[in-house]
């Protein structure tokens, strides 16, 4: 039977599966806070059992708007940050071919979603308004709060040049706005200008969002099975209702991060050996990050593209500071083949590979990693998925939202929160010149050193 699974067993030197299993009182206590909805950040559990309980209609219309969306443009802007863009690139990354090397030949008409608001990088905003000439597009917009600098600064830019090519009455078509069912200035505009919109739902934090119209807005605009999303992501909600760590995968890999970093490890690594999951990584990275990360405490999360960075990083992860853990993704199965050729001579070495798959030299260069990894002191656990499909990415990334839920409880924080997140934003804020802020402005221009 195919299934997400997580295994420690290749560790066993440094972690054994009964150090796991002694933390099932801790797991049922983070479980009963989460199923009973008592915990810190009880308030935010919308995500919980959205799959299941997702509003057939709502879907309905974010079909037609996908449809619409790509009957009308040849791209898809989509402005958003952090949780409000993070999850449709993950998948949209893993799914959509044609982000490799472009339209795939043969292929019905594939929008290209380009993304917008996740910086404020000049030279990169300067290139996509240029780019977008000669091509017909739309926006998403897609902001929580509706308030956020970054997608609210390219949402002025992109419109501007929508309502330049188009005319203010068309340019309204062209305009979607994702964000929440009362708050914030980008509710208030679009009910003014009668811009289509969907909703956030109050409960669902930006970094749970992915399974509401955040990701699959512009993942079913890209032509990807938002069904089949859903679906692989209500299978995981039911699969991983126990709080049995014998037969729930995401609560294994909640312990083991415990586990590890109570054992001083404070640096995970997520790692995968395909570059199709670098997005995924991200995503996953403000998830437990924003999540975990507060009040001086959690488990830092970063990321690897093995075997590219095996070239820069692999150096210190075999051999620096062992503060680290590493978690795998491995997928069984590649969808494509690539064979070696066979040259008829051996000038570079290599015929003893000769018409053998790429995909099995990338396990083999999987199974040596791991194994010289965990002899040079690092736990390593594989995180198994069947193949990259929409139904097996839904299932993950349900399953890290959930691992991490539980994760954070046990670290004793409210996962839900980002608190933290505040600071930078009050002195930019500041030193912007925002009305209401000169006292503070006065305070950090003194402090910057010139
Ligand atoms: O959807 P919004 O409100 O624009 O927020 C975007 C992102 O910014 C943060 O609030 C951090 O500032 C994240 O938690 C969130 O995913």
């Amino acid at each position: 039977m195919k299934i997400i699974d997580f295994d420690i067993s290749q560790s066993a030197s440094l972690i054994t599966d009964d150090s796991i299993q002694k933390l099932q009182p801790h797991i049922n206590l983070a479980h009963q806070l989460l199923h009973e909805k008592t915990g810190p950040g009880k308030e935010y559990l919308g995500w919980l059992e959205l799959p299941s309980t997702i509003n057939k209609e709502e879907i309905k219309r974010i079909k037609e708007a996908a449809l619409a969306i790509r009957e009308q443009s040849d791209v898809l802007v989509v402005i958003g940050i952090g949780g409000s863009y993070l999850g449709a690139r993950a998948v949209l990354e893993l799914l959509q071919t044609s982000r490799l090397f472009g339209k795939q030949e043969g292929r019905a008409q594939e929008l290209q979603v380009v993304f917008a608001g996740h910086q404020m990088d000049a030279d990169y905003l300067y290139h996509l308004k240029h780019w977008l000439q000669g091509r017909e597009f739309s926006i998403n917009v897609i902001s929580k709060s509706g308030t956020t600098t970054e997608p609210a600064i390219a949402f002025r830019i992109f419109r501007q040049l929508l309502e330049e090519r188009y005319g203010d009455k068309e340019s309204r078509k062209r305009i979607y706005v994702t964000t929440d069912a009362e708050k914030g200035a980008l509710k208030k505009l679009a009910d003014e200008k009668g811009y289509q919109s969907f909703i956030i739902p109050d409960d669902v934090g930006g970094r749970y969002s992915v399974f509401t119209p955040v990701g699959t807005l512009p993942i079913a605009a890209a032509g990807i099975d938002i069904d089949e999303l859903l679906c692989g992501a209500a299978k995981a909600e039911k699969s991983l209702e126990t709080p049995c760590l014998k037969s729930n995968a995401a609560y294994r890999y909640a312990a083991y991060r415990s586990f590890l970093y109570q054992q001083g490890k404070s640096i995970e690594i997520l790692a995968s050996f395909d570059s199709q999951y670098h997005y995924l990584c991200e995503w996953w990275k403000q998830l437990f990050g924003e999540s975990e990360g507060k009040e001086k405490k959690g488990i830092f999360p970063t990321s690897l593209q093995y075997t590219t960075d095996l070239h820069s990083m692999g150096q210190y992860v075999q051999d620096g500071r062992r503060t680290i853990f590493e978690t795998v993704i491995k997928t069984e199965e590649s969808k494509e083949n690539v064979l070696v050729p066979d040259t008829g001579d051996n000038n570079d070495g290599l015929e003893y590979l000769k018409n053998r798959e790429l995909g099995m030299i990338n396990n083999k260069a999987l199974e040596g990693t791991i194994m010289a990894h965990i002899d040079g002191g690092v736990p390593v656990g594989i995180l198994s998925v069947p193949e990259k499909s929409a139904f097996w990415i839904g299932y993950l990334m349900y399953f890290f939202q959930k691992s991490c839920a539980i994760s954070g409880y046990m670290l004793g924080v409210n996962p839900f929160d980002q608190p933290g997140v505040e600071d930078y934003k009050r002195n930019m804020f500041s030193l912007l010149g925002k009305p209401g802020t000169e006292q503070l402005r006065q305070e950090l221009e003194a402090k910057w050193k010139k």
